[in-house]
């Protein structure tokens, strides 16, 4: 058994999630982060990469008050839990998903230094280990179904969200398209990695202007 997963993503019209320097670049528009905290509101976990925790040092906690009062009245945390999909254990001790607004899982593989393990797991991160040298994404999701996650909310980046979709895990995607070109070929886009043989076929759920941009919900179908 595994969660209710979605995958949450602002593009540029070209398909970038960012430029080549990989750099945190802003991409939505007020309204479209305004949805984005109302998404993260109603999840149990947020997953991202290591890499977008290297190059964007997200906080992933819900930003409108309003919102986490409305979870504490449901009985629920503040915050969802963050995970961070992170197989060497790189994550730097001072990273902002760390800190102690949220309850955070860093899933790491057999590869990861013990030692840095062990100082998280002092610090009271709940380390999780699964995978030989990456993490193994099904163990992962079975092990945060297993702690109650119904609704998992991926917010990338764009390796998180190719691995995500390879092993089947993934059942919707929202990717709002900001009303910007950022070029470059080696800029990451929605989906990294390798090419899918065949591709991946979508079914439109929803599709509507906002903002600047538009925003579209696709089901992924098997
Ligand atoms: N615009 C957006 O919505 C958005 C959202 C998130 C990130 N970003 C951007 O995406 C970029 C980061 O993306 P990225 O692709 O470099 O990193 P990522 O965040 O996708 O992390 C990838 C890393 O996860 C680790 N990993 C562990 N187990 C894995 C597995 N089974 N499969 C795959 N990877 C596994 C690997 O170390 C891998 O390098 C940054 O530029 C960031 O700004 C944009
Ligand atoms: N929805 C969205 N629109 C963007 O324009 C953009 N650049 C990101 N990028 C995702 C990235 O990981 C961000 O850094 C976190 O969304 C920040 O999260 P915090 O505010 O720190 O909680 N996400």
């Amino acid at each position: 058994m595994r969660p209710f997963t979605f995958i949450n993503v602002a593009s540029s019209v070209d398909g970038k999630i960012s430029n080549e320097k990989r750099i945190q670049l802003r991409i939505s528009c007020e309204e479209d982060l305004k949805r984005v905290d109302e998404l993260r509101a109603k999840s149990d976990a947020i997953m991202v990469g290591i890499g977008t925790v290297l190059s964007d040092n997200p906080k992933l906690t819900v930003k409108s008050e309003e919102l986490r009062k409305r979870r504490l009245e449901e009985g629920r945390d503040a915050n969802p839990i963050r995970v961070v999909v992170d197989s060497k254990c790189r994550i730097p001790l001072d990273a902002k998903v760390l800190d102690e607004s949220a309850k955070t899982i860093v899933a790491v593989s057999r590869i990861a230094n013990s030692e840095k393990v062990n100082t998280l797991r002092r610090m009271g991160v709940d380390v999780f280990v699964a995978g030989d040298d990456k993490v193994d994404l099904k163990a992962l999701v079975e092990y945060l179904y297993k702690i109650g996650v119904r609704v998992l909310m991926v917010e990338g980046g764009a390796t998180l969200n190719w691995a995500m979709l390879r092993e089947g895990l993934v059942d919707e995607i929202y990717v709002y398209y900001g009303n910007m070109i950022i070029g470059g070929s080696k800029a990451p886009t929605v989906v990294d990695g390798m090419s899918f043989d065949p591709p991946i076929s979508l079914d439109l759920l929803d599709v509507r202007k906002l903002g600047r941009g538009i925003l579209t919900r696709w089901r992924v179908l098997r």
